[in-house]
């Protein structure tokens, strides 16, 4: 299948060290991918440089064949390259049905100012609260962000990039601080997303990453140094020398 997303020698430098050098990796819609490596080997500054929070020195990004290098996160949004929310950009006062419904207005280009009448557009109200259905938290549409539990919190950053009709959707560490309790909820909604949908995840809990991934992709000093399936990844000689050996080890033994 063609690429929907596609990134050619990508490649950032801070002062003198290359933190990105020279990335290239494709995918396919549908496409389930896990993006992992140690601390430090420039995972979020690629995640970076696709969303266009930053701009590389040089290498070009795809997304549907479009150069999308030089534009900035909401042109890449709109164009359906979309990260999930961080909690920490949740306005904890607003509620979970607030939050989808202006994802949604944001998505369909409609006014801010429209956002105060949003309970009068039925449209927009049945597609949050169907999002939110979707994603088990319809019963905590109407609560306060603040009074609803970090688990959830993050079910609802995925509503609200799935709000966004992506067609590549980068996870970043979607458990991280989640209690055990609640991580199955976050792979299940993870493993319902759609089929079609290409998705880049960065995590570092390996089962996590092996439940998850058809591919898995190890970035170390900023180069990849790995893309294969998870069966291979762990008998690579150079992966486990940089980063899953103890892991690697476990698993064969277990
Ligand atoms: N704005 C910046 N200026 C200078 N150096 C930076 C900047 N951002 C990141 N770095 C450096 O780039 C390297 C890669 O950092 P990055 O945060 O991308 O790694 P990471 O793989 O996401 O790490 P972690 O898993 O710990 O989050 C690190 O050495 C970091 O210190």
């Amino acid at each position: 299948m063609s690429a929907i997303f596609d990134v050619r020698n990508l490649r950032k430098m801070f002062g003198g060290l290359a933190v990105t050098n020279d990335v290239s990796l494709s995918m396919a819609p549908g496409d389930r991918v896990a993006l992992i490596g140690p601390n430090g080997a420039g995972k979020t500054t690629f995640v970076n440089l696709v969303t266009g929070n930053i701009l590389p020195n040089s290498g070009t990004v795809t997304l549907g064949g479009e150069d999308v290098t030089r534009l900035g996160p909401t042109q890449r949004v709109r164009r359906g390259l979309v990260r999930s929310f961080q909690v920490t950009r949740l306005f904890s006062e607003m509620t979970p049905e607030e939050h989808v419904s202006l994802a949604i207005l944001q998505r369909e280009g409609r006014s801010g100012k429209m956002f105060a009448s949003h309970r009068a557009m039925p449209g927009v109200m049945d597609e949050a609260h169907a999002l939110l259905a979707k994603l088990g938290i319809a019963q905590l549409a109407g609560h306060r962000v603040s009074e609803i539990a970090y688990g959830q919190q993050r079910l609802l950053e995925l509503a609200l990039a799935l709000a966004l009709k992506p067609k590549v959707l980068l996870l970043d560490e979607p458990a991280a601080g989640v209690p055990q309790s609640d991580t199955a909820r976050i792979e299940q909604a993870i493993a319902d997303l759609p089929a079609d949908l290409a998705v880049l995840m960065i995590e570092h809990d390996m089962d996590l990453v092996f439940r998850f991934a058809k591919r898995v992709i190890v970035l170390a000093a900023g180069e990849i140094i790995f893309d294969g399936s998870p069966d291979a990844v762990t008998k690579d000689a150079r992966v486990r020398q940089a980063y899953l050996g103890s892991y690697a080890d476990a698993r064969s033994v277990a």
